[in-house]
């Protein structure tokens, strides 16, 4: 027929049709390929509809997420949750593992296989092992300013792992240490006043600027005042249009728009939220280049100690050694980096403080306790922190209640729901687990799910809320800090003893990650959550806030309220937890701080 015959509807028809076989056609054998692949491993497996993580998968899950919720659960029940792993695993803890009925399974889908594990012997073979590299292509999302330490491969990373190592020694920590209580007094001045007791209605914003504040003062050298940075009333240059602290807040509340939305629409669009986010980015980026160069100008005029913060390290990395062209880090790799330390220093201490003290207000007992171990290690000096001495304290704090609180802590509200890791493109990896081997393909997408470890029925038993048992997770009748005090309380036996604290069972408690990809700020963290935990319980009690009580209220009614309060937190520290950048509380949950001696509800 000729060319000229053929009617073009017909054709596009023909044209749409071969396209849509070949695309199913493709996918079937990509189907077949992948679980093919998965039976190999020897585990179980679940077949996905589709591969939802990812920049791809952030754009596509507000969209299918809700239609396949519609589906019958019978059809869904097995691979659903996978799907909504990113904001829905902490929820799920063990749940999805318990429904297919292994501890270790592959996800199958048509672009990629993922192994999901909570197996403590995977666990910790894979965390130690440097043959598991980092899913870049998941996790280039921290790299918005550059280059990061937690965004790019292995290979690149151990270069940025390098330069910064030698800040985190013992100097540092008496640094962090010191910052802390003093911070901690300027941000119960900012929350209490001079009074004896006072509401807040919400806490984190405070400790977020607390803990922005301390990292930016030992890692950055920062010379603002405290109280000022929490009220957020320190002086904004004429070059800047927002503080620095409500830069980074806004940037990282509005941090998957950034990644997903080309930086000339965030310049160039009309919706609000892109300008805030676009704003909050340009400002970020401003404060890190001014710096960095104001750290060159010192470097250049001598006026500097040479390694003494993360900004030096990372700064004097920027600039070409004597006799060499080029500098051991990129530009956009100092900036990055400057971005990844204040990110990543200050965010998971501020959730992590924040979940401690809001349980602790709902348990009066174990606050008891907590008090009763500080103020025995603290003695006489217990109200001038000025004389709290970290050498000879942090290591008996740590090894009390107060490390106890802070494991809890760390392991209930587990600030990353999952480690990502990858099986590098072309060597397959193979795991032992109970005395059995399993090769893991080439390229398969690899996510502990440090949830569903910390949770864990054979090693965290989790007993259920009397008040209100439909809660899942319910970190509230869950923590349980005399886990890690077998002395006070004899527990099941899981692991062996370190000191004071127990020391868990290897691959069971992870939520600084492990290896050579680990935390590089876990003891920073340990040392400021241990420092601002005494300093404020030493002084202060924190209640739940129970309003409209009158003062004469005799014990039946005040327990009454009480309860009711208790229920509402056990359901917000519950179904009000989301994980964007790291897990975070989003319900309000009032408390009291109270002055010790002045509490209402401690012996109820
Ligand atoms: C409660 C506080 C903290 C928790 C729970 C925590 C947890 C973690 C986890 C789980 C990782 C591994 C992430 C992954 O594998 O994708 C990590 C990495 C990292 N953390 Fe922390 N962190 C905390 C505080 C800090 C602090 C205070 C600093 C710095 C001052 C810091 C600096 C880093 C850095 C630089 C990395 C990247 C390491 C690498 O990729 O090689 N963290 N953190």
């Amino acid at each position: 027929m000729p060319l000229q015959d053929i009617d073009p509807v017909h054709a596009a028809v023909a044209a749409a049709t071969f396209t849509a076989i070949l695309l199913c056609y493709s996918q079937i054998r990509a189907f077949q390929h992948n679980i093919a692949e998965a039976r190999s491993t020897g585990f179980k497996y679940v077949v996905l509809p589709f591969f939802l993580f990812g920049a791809p998968g952030a754009i596509a899950s507000p969209l299918l997420l809700p239609l396949l919720k519609l589906l019958p659960e019978r059809w869904t029940e097995r691979w659903l949750p996978l799907l909504m792993s990113a904001s829905r695993g902490w929820h799920d803890g063990y749940g999805p593992f318990r429904a297919i009925g292994a501890d270790t399974f592959v996800a199958v889908s048509s672009s990629r296989n993922i192994l999901f594990t909570c197996d403590p012997e995977a666990v910790n073979h894979i965390l130690r092992s440097n043959a598991f590299d980092k899913p870049m292509d998941l996790l280039n999302i921290l790299n918005v300013f550059g280059p990061t330490m937690t965004g790019t491969s292995n290979q690149e990373s151990r270069l940025y792992r390098k330069i910064t190592t030698p800040f985190f020694n013992e100097n540092s920590m008496q640094q962090i240490w010191t910052r802390s209580l003093d911070g901690a007094q300027a941000a119960l001045k900012v929350l209490v006043g001079s009074q004896k007791s006072r509401h807040v209605e919400e806490m984190r914003p405070t400790l977020a600027k607390l803990s922005l504040y301390l990292v930016n003062a030992v890692c950055f050298e920062s010379d603002k005042d405290c109280a000022d940075e929490l009220q957020d009333c320190s002086d904004i240059s004429s070059s800047h249009n927002m503080s620095y602290s409500h830069a980074m807040h806004t940037m990282l509340d509005h941090f998957a728009t950034i990644f997903l939305t080309p930086s000339w629409l965030l310049k160039t669009s009309p919706l609000t939220v892109h300008k805030k986010a676009g704003q909050a980015s340009i400002e970020l980026l401003k404060y890190m280049e001014d710096l960095r160069d104001s750290k060159k100008k010192d470097i250049e005029s001598g006026k500097t100690r040479k390694g003494s913060t993360i900004l030096d390290l990372i700064v004097r990395a920027g600039e070409p050694p004597d006799n060499h062209p080029t500098p051991v880090l990129q530009p956009s790799a100092v900036i990055g980096n400057i971005f990844i330390f204040m990110f990543a220093g200050h965010e998971a201490n501020a959730n992590t403080l924040t979940f401690a003290i809001l349980l602790l207000a709902c348990h009066p007992s174990l606050q008891q306790l907590l008090q009763d171990d500080i103020d025995n290690i603290l003695g006489r000096s217990a109200y001038s922190h000025q004389n709290w001495c970290y050498e000879s304290l942090y290591p008996l704090l740590s090894e009390s209640m107060v490390g106890a609180i802070i494991n809890e802590a760390l392991r209930i509200a587990t600030v990353l729901p999952f480690l990502p890791k990858a099986v590098p493109k072309d060597s397959p990896q193979s795991i032992n687990i109970s005395n059995s081997t399993h090769v893991i393909p080439a390229n398969t997408l690899v996510l502990i799910n440090t949830s569903a470890v910390h949770r864990h029925p054979k090693f965290w038993p989790e007993p259920r809320s009397p008040l209100s048992p439909a809660n899942n997770p319910n970190p509230v009748a869950s923590f349980n800090p005399q886990h890690w005090l077998p002395s006070r309380d004899t527990l099941s036996e899981k692991g062996g003893r370190s000191k004071g604290l127990l020391r868990p069972q290897p691959g069971t408690f992870v939520p600084f990650s492990d290896g050579s990809r680990g935390c590089l700020g876990k003891k920073f963290a340990l040392v400021e959550l241990c420092a601002l935990i005494t300093r404020i319980f030493s002084e202060y009690s924190v209640e739940l806030a129970v309003r409209g009580l009158k003062l004469d209220a005799d014990r039946a009614e005040m327990k009454r309220e009480w309860d009711k309060v208790r229920a509402v937190a056990e359901h917000n520290l519950s179904a009000g937890v989301e994980f964007g950048m790291s897990l975070r509380l989003t319900a309000p949950l009032p408390v009291t701080f109270v002055k010790r001696g002045e509490e209402r509800f401690a012996q109820l």
